[in-house]
């Protein structure tokens, strides 16, 4: 197996990393944080056709995306059914005939994400699997329900099955510079997950700036999120590369300080192959190739997964669209 393909292999990692235990509240650290606003865009910007991914590579970064994809149903209109379609997709992402000619066995997403309501239907649907359950909770999307019952739904969904727990954090506690506010709130909700992974939603767009944004990212790795995500997929604006880039330096700092690797997960309007390679190859350049694996990244996504089905199948059929060779690079 060559460097490239070894990289991407699809699967699960041997060693899923530890959870992250967090750290007291470091007010000068969090003080200190920069964001050099028109720098990082200025980087971004160069992001999406930069990065060129060889033909015969171009399979393997699709379905390592898959691998990492937390196949997302969060609709009012939800019921049992749609998710349990939801899960056989999971299950199965890519048609067989497409697997086959792939050569590859045992493809599934990372997880499948839903609301607490639907966390018994997913479960039942998974089970057998090594798919885990995650349910956004908290009062998503927007997290002002009432303090003592955000943080008793943490408690129902983990109870009802779901492995990770997407909570949402209070904005205001960010826009507010109330740090130990934020970092106590995220300790509590992190301490009533229990065993279950948390990932702390910090819904970048209503954040106001990427200095926040770098703030409430350490923030939420100091009182113990084992992921950082980007958005609820209901704000304005959702994942962007320029909150992407502030994110995963975040992440980076937080590891070099305490030696523990928290993971990224960009969520919100991620609906192209292309897009999900560049993320992909973002991960790669800024955190290395250990977080390319579903314990340390994922994409909160509700349609990414068929258009990535189409690419693969112009792959196997040999129709790449001259669109697609452009963006691609
Ligand atoms: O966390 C996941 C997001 O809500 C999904 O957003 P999307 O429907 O734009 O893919």
């Amino acid at each position: 197996m060559d460097q490239v393909t070894e990289t991407l292999a699809p699967g699960l990692p041997q060693t899923v990393e530890p959870r992250n235990p967090g750290m007291d509240l470091d007010m000068d650290w969090v003080r200190a944080v920069q964001a050099n606003t028109s720098a990082i865009e200025r980087r971004a910007a160069t992001l999406p056709g930069r990065r060129s991914v060889k033909k015969d590579y171009q399979a393997a970064w699709l379905l390592k995306a898959i691998t990492c994809i937390d196949l997302t149903t969060l609709s009012g209109d939800d019921t049992e059914g749609r998710v349990r379609r939801l899960c056989a997709k999971a299950k199965q992402p890519v048609r067989a005939d497409i697997l086959e000619a792939l050569g590859v066995e045992g493809l599934t997403t990372g997880a499948v994400c839903v609301y607490h309501e639907m966390v018994p239907a997913a479960v039942a649907a998974l089970e057998g699997t090594n798919i885990p359950v995650a349910a956004v909770s908290t009062g998503f999307p927007a997290g002002l329900s009432p303090y003592r019952l955000r943080v008793a739904e943490i408690g129902e969904s983990v109870a009802a099955g779901a492995k990770e727990i997407d909570i949402v954090i209070s904005r205001r506690h960010v826009l507010t510079g109330d740090w130990q506010a934020l970092y106590d709130e995220m300790r509590e909700f992190r301490a009533a997950c229990g065993e279950a992974h948390v990932k702390a939603i910090l819904a970048t767009g209503e954040l106001g700036t990427l200095r926040n944004v770098a703030r409430a990212s350490l923030v939420c790795m100091m009182a113990g999120a084992d992921f950082i995500k980007t958005s609820t997929g209901k704000e304005g604006v959702n994942a962007t590369l320029p909150v992407s880039l502030v994110m995963m330096r975040a992440i980076r700092a937080y590891h070099e300080r305490t030696g523990f690797r928290v993971g990224y997960k960009p969520a919100g309007g991620i609906s192209k192959a292309k897009d999900a390679v560049t993320y992909l190859a973002l991960v790669k350049d800024e955190l290395g190739n250990r977080w390319l694996q579903p314990d340390l990244f994922r994409f909160g996504a509700s349609s990414l997964l068929g258009d990535i089905e189409r690419q693969l199948e112009h792959h196997v059929t040999g129709a790449y669209s001259a669109a697609w060779r452009h963006a691609a690079g």
